[in-house]
């Protein structure tokens, strides 16, 4: 029997005025903004970027008068060409409304490549007129950048925007970059990336983005944990037989070689989305919902992380794989792989928290499985196996459900 729980479990309501300035208080937010979507020919721009935008767009957060969307990828396409590849993955694509056509219509395309002036420059002269358009004095104006693209281009592409696309003085209007994980490859390249890229702009500029933290049931996991009785004695190893963490999609690379084959499911998958939601699974309550006293929490979790032990970890590449042309002949990527993490502390020693990532396999799924211990002196002789399991559904439609053990 499988019955579904009400927990507390609420969603924040999102606050206007924190979009894109949290970490920038004084700084108002008005006025003509651009929003550039860099490597917007690609497979996070059309399925989550631009529809992302579409969302704020329907709901009042970017207003017609106000913003610009631009483009910028290598592929030498047209406006409508980008406009077309986008469109099928709004929310009402098919069926063309008003919304959606006047969305499109606030979107321009720039080609160019990633580490050259030229294409910097006419994008940086696009947004100009954009900016002269809406009457709107030079350096009053607000240009947010977003890097959906590999992180090994980042450095130069930041360098470009620096030297050709920035807010040209500061009379209130600012420049931000957005970047996608994974950041970098491995510590040495991570810490070589913050400080390329902090030595062009300063902090408050730079927004790392994880989507999975935008998950609803993510961003819940701290009420759940911390403001229900019912989990508070629960969670920790006297209960708790294992936690799984499981992320499967049923389709491949389709196209993203690019990309996807320099980093590996480990990178793109298991390094940042996976463990994150480890961390919330795991950590300690934090003294306050400040991201600072939150992060110190986070970080114990991963400090008390075991090495992880070559026999417990499996790695594999799908078939076909390397038959997607954007994917080299002899590649050697895992697009799965699984790992046991051993947390050692109070709460967890000796709860193997199994983490699995995979792409083209038999189904969609993105899931935190809690699995239980047995009852002591079970009485009953029914079949146990997936029972007694808590399970948070993240993908592809989020859920919460328990798997109470029954005759
Ligand atoms: N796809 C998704 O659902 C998600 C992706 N991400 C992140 O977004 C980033 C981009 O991923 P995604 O869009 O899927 O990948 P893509 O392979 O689709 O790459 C995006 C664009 O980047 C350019 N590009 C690709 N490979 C290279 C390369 N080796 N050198 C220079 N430019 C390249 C291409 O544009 P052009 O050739 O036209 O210049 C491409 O259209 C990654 O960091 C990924 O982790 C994050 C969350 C979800
Ligand atoms: O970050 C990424 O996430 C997507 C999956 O996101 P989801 O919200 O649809 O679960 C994945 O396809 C992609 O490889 C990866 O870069």
């Amino acid at each position: 029997m499988a019955a579904v729980g009400e927990w507390h479990c609420e969603k924040r309501p999102f606050d206007k005025s924190e979009s894109f300035a949290n970490n920038n208080e004084n700084v108002p937010e008005t006025g003509c903004l651009s929003i550039i979507v860099l490597g917007a020919s690609g497979d996070l721009a059309k399925k989550k970027t631009f529809p992302a935008l579409f969302n704020l767009y329907r709901q009042g957060f970017l207003q017609l008068n106000d913003v610009h969307i631009f483009g910028y990828a290598r592929t030498k396409i047209s406006d409508d060409d980008l406009r077309d590849r986008i469109k099928g993955y709004l929310p009402d694509g098919n069926d063309v409304t008003e919304d959606v056509k006047n969305f499109l219509l606030l979107i321009k395309y720039v080609s160019g490549s990633y580490d050259a002036p030229e294409g910097f420059q006419a994008l940086d002269q696009a947004i100009s007129e954009h900016e002269f358009s809406k009457n709107s004095t030079e350096g009053s104006s607000r240009r947010l950048f977003y890097l959906a693209l590999p992180p090994s281009v980042y450095p130069p592409v930041c360098r470009m925007i620096k030297s050709h696309c920035m807010n040209k003085s500061d009379l209130g209007g600012w420049t931000r970059i957005v970047v996608e994980k994974p950041f970098g490859r491995d510590l040495e390249s991570a810490e070589e990336l913050s400080s390329q890229i902090g030595e062009l702009f300063e902090e408050p500029q730079i927004y790392r983005i994880d989507h999975y933290l935008g998950k609803e049931l993510v961003q819940n996991l701290l009420v759940l944990r911390f403001a229900n009785r019912l989990f508070l004695p629960l969670w920790n190893r006297d209960n708790i037989a294992n936690v799984q963490i499981v992320f499967r999609e049923d389709f491949g690379t389709d196209g993203r070689g690019g990309y996807f084959d320099q980093y590996g499911i480990i990178r793109d998958i298991i390094q940042n989305h996976l463990l994150q939601v480890l961390c919330l699974v795991a950590m300690e309550k934090p003294v306050s919902l400040k991201p600072e006293h939150i992060r110190d929490e986070k970080v114990k979790v991963l400090q008390s992380v075991l090495p992880i032990k070559d026999e417990e970890v499996v790695l594999g590449q799908y078939e076909g794989y390397k038959d997607d042309p954007t994917v080299p002949d002899n590649s050697n990527t895992p697009t799965f792989a699984t790992a046991i993490l051993h947390i050692h502390n109070e709460r967890w020693e000796g709860v193997p928290f199994i983490l699995k990532a995979g792409k083209a396999l038999n189904s969609r799924k993105a899931e935190i499985r809690v699995q239980f211990k047995e009852v002591p002196g079970d009485i009953f002789k029914c079949q146990k196996q997936g029972r007694n399991e808590f399970v948070i559904r993240l993908q592809p439609s989020e859920a919460i459900y328990m798997k109470l053990t029954a005759s």
